[in-house]
């Protein structure tokens, strides 16, 4: 079987991906900060589907984790992760240190647009602005074609795509849907945290969601409506807290009262010390 070419120091994958698009190959990215699983293995896939070189990064990026949150014990499995990479081919896989990402010394950052403030950027302020910063700097070690993110992020797919409009980078951004487990949990690099009791509690989230768009297929049009009804569901699985849980416009990612065009449902939980997040886009009949 084909192995990924693993890459530690950016300038050289830079160089790289220079070659490949000078001989007129299309380069796709999938930024990560690893212990993969199949949603981000359904990136990748896009990204071979429509490019000619797939480079997967691997950054556990600091910037974005507030004290106190999880940075220290995020799952790395790197040997793991090139096991699963190698299904793919070519798969060119930046593994950077700490220092190639920032410099010593290096005090410049992004800050995030206006649309990382609400939602995520109320429970977690600085966070947006370290996901935009190593971004770009990714965007800059790996100067590919297109860049490949997941729905199941929906703010963060929202900020880059601002970035990169604001900050004119030469990249097509695309999403991608949200892939779930068999039962309808959002897979998360995170969900290993989870015990097989709490397990069971975090899909109530999938299963609100759904409700919640059923609800909306049939008729329902009151988001205060929707949303009681759904902490009602979590709160009865046994989720205690709710850290938000919103219908919103999914471009300005503006709360919506009267859902009479597509929405997002946004819902960000813990569940024990896990936090977790999903969302769903949907759309009223009449706007079908
Ligand atoms: N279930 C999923 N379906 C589709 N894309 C996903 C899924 N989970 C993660 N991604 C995407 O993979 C990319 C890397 O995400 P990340 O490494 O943070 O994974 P994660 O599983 O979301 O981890 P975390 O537990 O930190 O949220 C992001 O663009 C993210 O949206
Ligand atoms: C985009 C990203 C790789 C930046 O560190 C991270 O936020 C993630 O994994 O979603
Ligand atoms: N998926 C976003 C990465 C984070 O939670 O830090």
């Amino acid at each position: 079987m084909p192995q990924p070419q693993v890459f530690h120091d950016p300038s050289q994958l830079r160089a790289e991906i220079r070659q490949a698009q000078a001989e007129g190959k299309r380069v796709g990215v999938v930024p990560t900060m690893g212990a993969l699983h199949e949603g981000h293995l359904s990136l990748a896939a896009e990204s071979a589907a429509t490019c000619d070189v797939t480079v997967v990064t691997i950054f556990v990026n600091p910037t974005q984790f507030a004290p106190g949150e999880d940075f220290a014990k995020y799952p790395r499995t790197l040997e793991a992760d090139l096991q699963l990479l190698s299904r793919f081919d070519p798969v060119w896989v930046l593994v950077p240190e700490v220092e190639a990402i920032y410099p010593p010394g290096s005090t410049t950052v992004v800050k995030a647009p206006k649309i990382a403030l609400p939602w995520e950027g109320a429970f977690r302020p600085t966070h947006f602005d370290g996901v935009a910063t190593v971004v770009l700097k990714l965007f800059q070690a790996c100067p590919a074609d297109a860049a490949f993110f997941g729905q199941k992020d929906f703010q963060q797919v929202r900020v880059i795509e601002e970035m990169v409009r604001d900050l004119l980078v030469p990249i097509e951004v695309v999403r991608c849907p949200i892939v779930r487990e068999e039962d309808g949990l959002a897979m998360s690099s995170r969900n290993r945290y989870l015990s097989a009791e709490e397990r069971e509690v975090a899909l109530s989230i999938s299963l609100g969601l759904n409700d919640a768009a059923e609800r909306i297929a049939a008729g329902e049009t009151s988001a205060e409506s929707l949303l009681h009804k759904m902490e009602a569901s979590l709160r009865s699985a046994g989720i205690g807290e709710i850290d938000y849980l919103a219908v919103a416009d999914p471009r300005t990612l503006e709360s919506v009262q009267t859902i009479s065009a597509e929405v997002v449902i946004l819902v960000a939980v813990r569940v024990g010390t896990t936090r977790l997040i999903d969302n769903m886009l949907v759309s009223p009949p009449a706007s079908n």
